[in-house]
């Protein structure tokens, strides 16, 4: 059985210094890229292998038939460092072949993929009423995908936190050539442990971010924190449904996939969710699965390859990279760039770490164990 809610959050140890030094060793000018796949090219060889040893040492001959929980408590111990460090190696691959809003969304006839996703980003701003001038906390913000688009839909003030040095230098980046340096601000720093002092924020939101905590209660419990009395709080959260079960091998190894490809150290059913949120203090004002909507074109058509639901033929340039062909593309492309050089050892096997990790999303999908977009709104009580 997955831990309870009540057991004590370890907190792993920060060090921003050594952070941006292995930033600059592994990255290098590779932050200033203009897109996913030419920033791969160009990593330092031997602290690529520490990020790939790192993270893979959390996963590799971990199998769902022998996984413990003292497995899974290891891999939460390490969250902070695992979780960098997929970031570290699966930033430019999603750059490449989703673009730089790192989530899902819902899709209507007719929609082109971008307009959705921007979409999904404008309904969870409404959902916690962020206004022009507001001060907004945007958790685990990825390279600020959708804290452009709420800063350009709102005119709030968003501040990005983020665990990860390289997506913040691209966040700034893409903030800078949007000429939204003045409305947005990044930060580096683990959201179970955020250096904001108590009610900083009027607003806050994290989409499909927090699913990277150890415990969901120990995140939450840190946004009620630094959010003012009165203030709201919404998240997309990845979750396990409650159709999971634990003891059986192929909820766990579909579990276990979608862990290993998309860094996650932990997670939890929809029960622990809806519990981690009122424990931490929030008064629950909405929840709701938006898999569960009934929508005509399902959440994971694209890393299923089901081209059938393309609405537009501009989106093929984009959805071909997430199908399995596209995928098998990378997979011979990364092995090649490896073998003549080009390519640091390791990238084909985060390519296909990643792919295996799709294939596991969609299995959780259709057999309803798993959804991406469990919606909960919570508002700390005015005093
Ligand atoms: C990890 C979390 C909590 C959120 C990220 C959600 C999505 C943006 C990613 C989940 C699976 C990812 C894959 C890709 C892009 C980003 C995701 C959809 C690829 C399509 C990138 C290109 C590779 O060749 C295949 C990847 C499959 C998985």
């Amino acid at each position: 059985m997955a831990p309870s809610t009540k057991a004590k959050v370890v907190l792993e140890k920060e060090d921003h210094a050594r952070d941006a030094a292995f930033m600059k060793a592994l990255h290098g000018k590779s932050t200033e890229a203009a897109g996913g796949f030419a920033a791969m090219l160009s990593k330092d060889r031997q602290a690529k292998k520490v990020a790939v040893d790192e993270y893979f040492k959390h996963f590799d001959n971990k199998r769902a038939e022998t996984e413990t929980d003292a497995d899974r408590e290891a891999r939460t111990k390490e969250y902070a460092s695992l979780t960098r460090h997929y970031y570290n190696l699966a930033t430019d691959l999603y750059e490449y072949g989703w673009g730089q809003s790192f989530h899902f969304c819902r899709y209507s006839v007719g929609e082109p993929f971008y307009q959705a996703i921007a979409r999904h980003e404008h309904y969870l701003a409404s959902k916690i009423g962020i206004q022009a001038g507001m001060k907004v906390l945007d958790v685990g913000c990825g390279v600020g995908g959708p804290a452009r688009e709420i800063a350009k839909f709102t005119d709030a003030h968003i501040t990005g936190l983020n665990n990860n040095d390289y997506q913040i230098e691209r966040a700034r980046r893409y903030a800078a050539k949007e000429g939204l340096s003045n409305q947005l601000e990044f930060v580096k720093g683990d959201f179970m442990q955020m250096h904001f002092p108590d009610n900083s924020f009027d607003a806050v939101y994290a989409i499909e971010a927090t699913v990277h905590a150890p415990k969901l209660v120990g995140v939450y419990s840190e946004i009620y924190r630094v959010l003012k009395p009165g203030g709201v709080f919404g998240v997309y959260e990845w979750l396990m449904t409650d159709n999971y079960d634990n003891d059986n091998l192929e909820h766990r190894d579909i579990r276990l996939a979608i862990e290993e490809g998309n860094g996650i150290s932990n997670m939890v059913k929809i029960s622990e969710a809806l519990e981690a949120m009122k424990e931490a203090g929030f008064e629950l004002l909405h929840h709701e699965d938006l898999a569960k909507r009934p929508d005509p074109i399902p959440w994971y058509w694209g890393i299923a390859g089901e081209l059938k639901y393309m609405q537009s033929y501009w989106d093929l340039f984009t959805v071909l990279r997430m199908t399995h062909a596209g995928r098998r593309v990378v997979h011979v492309f990364t092995g090649l760039l490896e073998t003549i050089g080009l390519a640091p050892k390791g990238t084909k096997k985060t390519a296909d770490s990643l792919a295996k990790g799709a294939d596991g999303l969609v299995a959780g999908a259709k057999k309803d164990l798993f959804t991406p977009m469990y919606l909960m709104v919570g508002r700390k009580p005015a005093n």
